[in-house]
């Protein structure tokens, strides 16, 4: 071999090292495992989770059970298999889904790449895409974990809201068999906004189960966090009838916070985990309890 091609060979070789190594992102995992809610719980009068209340609270060991599940192995590919506008283009299979929804630029599409992060060889941002432009996804977008879940991504209201979002978005949340769970993205910086009452209001009337998950704790402060919870928790008690469960989740995308716990609600919705007695607080795991 001549010593050009040599060092170009090696060049690429090192190009791909530095490129794998850097897009297997690696969260703290006091930070991974946490739920941000507890240190918000302490401050608050009226607590957010009641003691009493039935809550998701996995063990570190189930969480990271969950989390070898977002990633890829020899027989468990996880790859982008449908881009639709209608319900009729959405990948025919009987696999549960758990859809992501909010209003544009709330974080949707970062809070999927985040999830699948994990993934050692494959650039998630090649088939998760994140803008910082207001209302960049325009279609429904399904992301198979192997032959146990699909999360799906859905165009943003608001903004910039693509003109066929009732027959994409409400179209997908009332027709589509194989959904199990919609997490209600909000975000932490912004509160809760009329776009999103508005769309809670849509959320009711369809009446399939849904979470608050409050997203972009990383850009505010304990105190923009705790009145963004109470913001949240307002919503919740007012706003929500039982297809909402009842306790919403704080995560960022960025730093991770939160992602460990959200990944193994997703992993307990889709019916890919048992958590027996160690998944609530107060006993008895009640599937019906978290909405599947
Ligand atoms: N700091 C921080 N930034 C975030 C977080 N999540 C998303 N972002 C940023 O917010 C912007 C919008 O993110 P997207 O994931 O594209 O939002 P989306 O909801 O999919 O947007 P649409 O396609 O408009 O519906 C991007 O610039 C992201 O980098 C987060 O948790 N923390």
């Amino acid at each position: 071999m001549k010593l050009a091609s040599f060092i170009q060979s090696r060049r690429l070789h090192l190009t791909t090292l530095t490129r794998n190594r850097r897009l297997a992102v690696k969260f703290e995992d006091s930070k991974k495992f946490s739920n941000p809610v507890n240190a918000l719980q302490e401050q608050l009068r009226v607590p957010v989770l009641r003691p009493g209340e039935k809550l998701f609270v996995p063990t570190q060991e189930k969480m990271r059970e969950a989390e070898t599940l977002f990633v890829p192995r020899t027989r468990h590919k996880i790859d982008m298999v449908g881009s639709t506008v209608s319900v009729d283009g959405a990948p025919k299979n009987n696999l549960p889904e758990v859809a992501v929804i909010g209003q544009s630029n709330v974080g949707k599409s970062s809070l999927i790449r985040t999830l699948l992060s994990k993934i050692p060889d494959i650039d998630t941002s090649d088939f998760v895409r994140v803008s910082s432009t207001p209302g960049h996804t325009k279609t429904a977008n399904f992301f198979q974990v192997g032959r146990k879940f699909t999360m799906v991504d859905m165009p943003g209201y608001g903004r910039n809201q693509p003109r066929h979002f009732v027959e994409t978005v409400e179209g997908y949340l009332k027709n589509r068999q194989n959904l199990r769970m919609t997490i209600f993205l909000v975000s932490g910086e912004v509160g809760v906004t009329k776009d999103d009452m508005i769309a809670i209001r849509m959320m009711e009337e369809i009446g399939r189960p849904y979470t608050l998950v409050m997203t972009k704790i990383d850009k505010t402060n304990m105190l923009g966090r705790i009145q963004s919870l109470v913001q949240v928790k307002e919503l919740r008690d007012k706003f929500t009838s039982s297809c909402c469960f009842h306790q919403p989740f704080l995560i960022s995308s960025k730093t991770g916070e939160g992602i460990g716990l959200l990944q193994c609600y997703i992993v307990y919705v889709t019916g890919n985990i048992e958590l027996g007695d160690a998944g609530t607080s107060t006993g008895a795991a009640n599937r019906k309890q978290v909405g599947s």
